[in-house]
């Protein structure tokens, strides 16, 4: 083995040197390190436990509990008395939530700050019983002694699905505190509220808690794979919140890491406890230290074990939680009469000439009435789904129809959603019809309401802006005094599908709103949160800016300026109401263009509403006809043909449906002895098969028995078992023939009258049915009463009949040019004025003035290029279930209808 000499040359001896003194430094450094690591380990090992002080100190931090956390909020929970005194003077600044034992025989109450300093967490959720129990007992001795209504309660619980919050029901049906959420979108509800709450994008030296209240999310377990950007917001949510009184208690933090990259650090001002078994270690509370280890020195937490509470015995959480929201009613209990005239004056007292008016709620003992005049002439209402709406709605309308005439108040309520917002005035039969007339003797109704929309169509609605905006252009010339109140509940559907609809609905909202304000017709739009709100908002030309008024109710802050935070928090039962667009304003300023109300849930006396509507419909003007309901998911029943009278009035109508429209009006092809006077189906389903037979029943009975002959044929198999029911059932009345494919042939010269009725016409082979006999029968059969009324699974082949039947084209008159250039019907500009489309005339179906065609189609579940394609024009049609497009060659129209419903019994499916 070689001996190490030393450095061989005197550049190497330099590295050496220099090595040397790089090492002695390092030593020095790491026995100075050492000295001063030993010194503060002696600082802060505990002192041998003296007992007889350690009990001391126990005494002490149990006076020192009492103190900081009186009665319900540091008491022993299953001894504490059910009578206790429930609210206390003011925010509850520490709680217990256990007891610290640092020998076997001392204890104290371990109490830690929460509310107006931090937040709370724990490292395991709900799921382990001993952090239900801390969750519950925390939150019972917050609310036991919060001040009435100051602690607002969101809970979030996936793993148990909301079971941690069972106990607390009774406060949900109370509207005191919403049921739990249990999923992701619900989590992302909770923390849209607390942001809201907290407003973390307002500058930080304008941030302040001016609520009144304060918000408290307990979440006891979070959804399972809770993303990272919702678990970032949660710890912005920490860092933001305490100032603007809002606090966390969460369980299960930090949750799991999903990568080592999304590990969660700390919820920053928080007091931490983490479970050890049986007991728990509690850290340091923010910004505090239960022990003291020294200046800059990070803290200990608190140097005991503490056995956390267990959950409070069911009949004391019963107790308290009924017991709120039994304080909560009887605080602020009011009813519908409350907001009504004094009954004692009678109804209809007040005048409209100069605006509507009634009390939407109170604010404290004040009543908040609220109108409708050219200052404030139309409103815009925001809640969350089951926010109150139907209820704030039903309120109002109440309200205003209790106080003004029918003569000087008419009401158009809409609901493009589910259903439920006007189901108190729609006076519906057993089968959810009303006689047209109105007269019905199960229900009454209000004289005031004019039309009803039940989940109605977007059609619909956009009929009857049309409507309003024709009766503001007749008041552009003839003032009236009646007002018109117009409410379109879930107005973002009618403005959902980027499309001509759209198009036109805004501008006609726009037109209705800006000229409405001095003519006297009004509008209420209401709205759940959602993009489409906001984005309408943000448009800087916005027909939203004619809406002067607007409510928010619970989750309906975006009605307001984002600067707004009034509505943030708000319980069920009350509304922001704000008459100058939604702003704000300054912090402590009194907002007299603000009122916080609340409002009564109208059902809870279903009695007295019921007797407050009978009293205004026995009341009704003579002649007063019950509002046209128009209900989205039902078929209307055929109506009963009228009786054939023994020198016919008019010519007979085939009745396809109801025409969506306001107001309602039968879709009635008149058939007549005009050429084209015949009736073609298209569609490739039942619906159609079934359309034909509905008609053709119909038909029969509007003649007398033995007046008409009908030829019914059967092309397609499928149509053979309907084809046979009817001709069985139209025998019993006229003379039938059953026929195929040749003898529908041989029909075509029918010499009249009579139908020809014919299931899968586009089923016979090409030439079948000869062309020169059936461009007669088109032309001259509704001469002599003959009509063709036949279904057509396809469009092809009957465009490809009509046009091997049509008459040779004139050249000049009307007919577009094969380049089709012509007028543009895309757009709003191809409306006609009664509220349907128009376009050029059709290419396949013959053009106007080609008697050798059909003059009505309707088209069944068609698609709209289809559609488009055969007529030579665009149109504006969605195919769906229950509904039909109509047209009308001779007008060149098209009518949205809804068929009637197939007789009970009738249809062979
Ligand atoms: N003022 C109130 N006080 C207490 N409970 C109320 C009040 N108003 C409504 N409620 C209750 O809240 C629930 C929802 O009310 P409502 O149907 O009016 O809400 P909504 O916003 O119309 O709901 P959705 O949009 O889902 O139809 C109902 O059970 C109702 O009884």
């Amino acid at each position: 083995m070689e001996t190490w000499r030393g450095p061989t040359s005197p550049a190497a001896t330099l590295r050496w040197r220099a090595a040397a003194g790089t090492a002695a430094a390092l030593h020095r450094r790491a026995a100075a390190t050492t000295a001063a690591a030993a010194a503060v380990l002696d600082a802060i090992r505990p002192a041998p436990a003296d007992q007889r002080e350690q009990h001391d100190l126990a005494e002490r931090l149990r006076a020192a509990a009492s103190l900081l956390a009186p009665g319900w909020l540091g008491a022993p929970l299953d001894a504490q008395s059910e009578d206790a005194p429930l609210g206390g003077p003011g925010v509850p600044a520490f709680v217990r939530i256990g007891i610290a034992q640092p020998l076997d025989d001392a204890r104290f109450p371990a109490v830690v700050p929460l509310l107006g300093t931090g937040h709370l967490t724990v490292d395991a959720d709900s799921r382990d019983p001993r952090v239900a129990g801390l969750l519950r007992s925390v939150l019972l001795r917050l609310l036991a002694a919060a001040p009435a209504g100051s602690l607002l309660v969101r809970g979030v619980d996936s793993a148990t699905a909301g079971q941690l919050f069972a106990p607390f029901a009774p406060l949900a049906d109370a509207g005191l505190m919403p049921p739990p959420v249990t999923d992701r979108t619900g989590l992302r509800a909770v923390l849209a509220e607390a942001e809201q709450w907290v407003r973390p994008t307002r500058p930080a030296t304008a941030r302040y808690n001016r609520h009144d209240r304060t918000l408290l999310v307990v979440v006891g377990s979070l959804p399972e794979l809770t993303e990272p950007a919702d678990l970032a917001r949660i710890g912005a949510l920490a860092r933001e919140g305490p100032e603007a009184g809002l606090h966390l208690l969460v369980a299960g933090w930090p949750p799991p890491p999903l990568t080592a990259e999304t590990s969660q650090a700390p919820l920053s001002r928080s007091t931490m406890i983490a479970l050890r078994n049986p007991y728990a270690l509690v850290g340091d509370p923010p910004g505090a230290s239960f022990g003291s280890p020294g200046p800059h020195l990070p803290g200990t937490g608190l140097n005991a074990p503490v056995f956390l509470d267990e959950s409070p015995p069911t009949p004391l959480l019963d107790r308290v939680c009924r017991d709120l929201a039994a304080r909560f009613h009887a605080d602020y209990r009011r009813t519908l009469d409350d907001l009504l005239p004094d009954p004692s004056d009678g109804l209809w007292t007040e005048s409209a000439a100069k605006g509507l008016g009634t009390t939407v709620g109170h604010a404290g003992e004040r009543p908040v009435p609220l109108g409708f005049d050219e200052r404030t002439p139309h409103w815009l209402v925001g809640g969350r789904a089951g926010a109150g709406k139907s209820a704030f709605l039903v309120n109002v309308l109440y309200g205003l129809c209790a106080r003004y005439h029918p003569d000087e108040l008419a009401l158009y309520l809409v609901d493009f959603a589910d259903g439920t917002a006007f189901t108190e005035f729609v006076p519906e039969r057993a089968d959810g019809f009303l006689p047209e007339d109105g007269a019905d003797s199960g229900r009454s109704w209000l004289p005031h309401v004019r039309a009803v929309g039940v989940q109605a169509d977007r059609e619909y609605g956009l009929a009857l802006l049309r409507e309003l905006d024709a009766e503001l252009d007749r008041r552009a010339t003839e003032p009236e005094q009646r007002r018109i109140l117009c409410v379109l509940d879930e107005f973002p559907t009618l403005l959902a599908e980027d499309d001509a609809l759209t198009a036109e609905a805004l501008s006609r909202l726009e037109s209705v709103a800006r000229r409405g304000r001095s003519a006297g017709v009004h509008l209420i739009l209401t709205s759940r949160p959602t993009p489409a709100l906001a984005a309408l908002r943000a448009r800087r030309d916005s027909f939203l800016a004619q809406f002067p008024v607007r409510v928010a109710l619970p989750g309906g802050a975006d009605v307001l300026e984002p600067a707004n935070d009034a509505a943030a928090g708000l319980p069920l039962g009350t509304a922001v109401v704000n008459t100058a667009g939604g702003l704000g304003g300054p912090r402590g300023a009194t907002r007299g263009h603000e009122r916080m109300v609340r409002f009564p849930d109208p059902h809870t006396d279903t009695d007295a509403l019921a007797m407050l509507r009978h009293r205004l419909w026995a009341d009704r003007p003579a002649g007063s006809t019950g509002p046209a309901v128009f209900t989205g998911y039902l078929a209307p029943p055929r109506p009963d043909a009228p009786e054939p009278a023994a020198e016919p009035a008019g010519p007979v109508v085939a009745l396809v449906g109801q025409v969506v429209e306001v107001p309602l009006r039968p879709a009635a092809v008149p058939l007549d002895p005009s050429p084209g006077r015949h009736l073609a189906v298209l569609g490739p389903g039942p619906a159609a098969e079934d359309m034909l037979d509905g008609l053709a029943r119909s038909l029969a009975a509007q003649h007398a028995p033995g007046d008409v002959r009908f030829v019914v044929a059967s092309l397609v198999p499928e149509a053979d078992p309907t084809a046979t029911a009817l001709c069985a059932e139209l025998a019993r009345r006229h003379p039938v023939d059953r026929v195929d494919a040749a003898g529908l042939a041989g029909a075509l010269d029918l010499t009249g009258p009579g139908y020809l009725v014919v299931f899968g016409m586009d089923g016979t082979a090409p030439g079948a049915v000869p062309a020169e006999r059936l461009r007669a029968l088109l032309r001259d059969g509704p001469g002599r009463g003959v009509h063709l009324i036949s279904w057509w699974r396809g469009v092809r082949r009957f465009a490809d009949q009509l046009a091997a039947v049509a008459e040779p084209e004139p050249t000049t008159d009307g007919v577009p040019e094969p380049d089709g250039t012509g007028p543009d019907h895309t757009g709003p500009g191809g409306t006609g004025p009664d509220g349907t489309e128009s376009g050029s005339a059709e290419r396949h179906t013959g053009a106007p003035g080609n008697a050798a065609t059909i003059d009505h189609l309707l088209f069944l579940d068609v698609p709209e290029p289809e559609v488009a394609r055969l007529l030579g024009r665009a149109v504006r049609w969605r195919p769906r279930s229950g509904r039909a497009l109509l047209y009308d060659r001779r007008t060149d129209r098209t009518s949205l209808v809804v068929p009637y419903a197939t007789p009970t019994g009738v249809s062979t499916r």
